[in-house]
């Protein structure tokens, strides 16, 4: 299948631009196009079946046991090679210059990999910047999940820094939620199927 970048929605990011300004969270629910968000899924899908997943880990002291128990998705992280994916990463680097354009963040670089989480897998509350590295600003998770009704469960709870709940979003095929990498906890529910997801991080190095 050929797209080109015309294929992009004209989505206009300044709302959630400022969303993500005040709330330190952003939803934009239809990032990608149903053309895009097939060949993200086929690839992720593809890639996976062939063998090139592997476990996800949490931090370099954690055994593989412990992981499991803390997330049970297997990941591939994308490169500009992919068909589908360095399409995507063109597209975040569009993203992250308005971020930087228009919220000064300094953003350097943009790394994402595919996430696969079996039937009942799941990954417990976190933060994703790192203890000992802060390079990580801005996370994005772009969900590859065209049918997804509400009873599959698997939604993304978010909570803020004063830790109420913000957010709780269902796994929607096309849908781009932005969020604060240093502040805002978040855990992923477990699902009855199958659940694709790009998780990604603007980096500032
Ligand atoms: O898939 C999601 O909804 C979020 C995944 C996540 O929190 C992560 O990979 O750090
Ligand atoms: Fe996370």
């Amino acid at each position: 299948m050929q797209i080109s970048q015309t294929d992009w929605p004209e989505t206009d990011f300044t709302k959630a631009v400022e969303s993500l300004a005040q709330r330190h969270y952003a939803v934009i629910p239809d990032f990608l196009s149903p053309p895009m968000l097939e060949m993200l899924r086929s690839e992720c899908l593809h890639m996976h079946d062939e063998g090139h997943f592997h476990a996800a880990s949490v931090g370099r002291a954690a055994g593989q046991q412990l992981n499991q128990r803390i997330r049970g998705d297997s990941i591939r992280w994308l490169e500009p090679e992919f068909p589908a994916g360095g399409r995507y990463l063109a597209r975040m680097a569009e993203l992250q210059a308005q971020l930087n354009r228009e919220l000064f963040l300094g953003l350097r670089q943009f790394e994402t990999h595919y996430a696969h989480y079996e039937p009942g897998s799941f990954y417990k509350r976190h933060v994703d910047r790192h203890r000992d590295n802060d390079a990580r600003v801005i996370s994005a998770v772009c969900y590859l999940n065209p049918e997804w009704p509400q009873e599959a469960g698997g939604e993304i709870r978010v909570w803020n820094d004063a830790d109420e709940e913000v957010l709780c979003l269902s796994p929607q095929g096309g849908a781009l939620l932005l969020f604060t990498s240093h502040n805002m906890p978040h855990e992923v529910l477990p699902a009855n199927r199958v659940r694709l997801s790009l998780a990604g991080w603007f980096r500032r190095d």
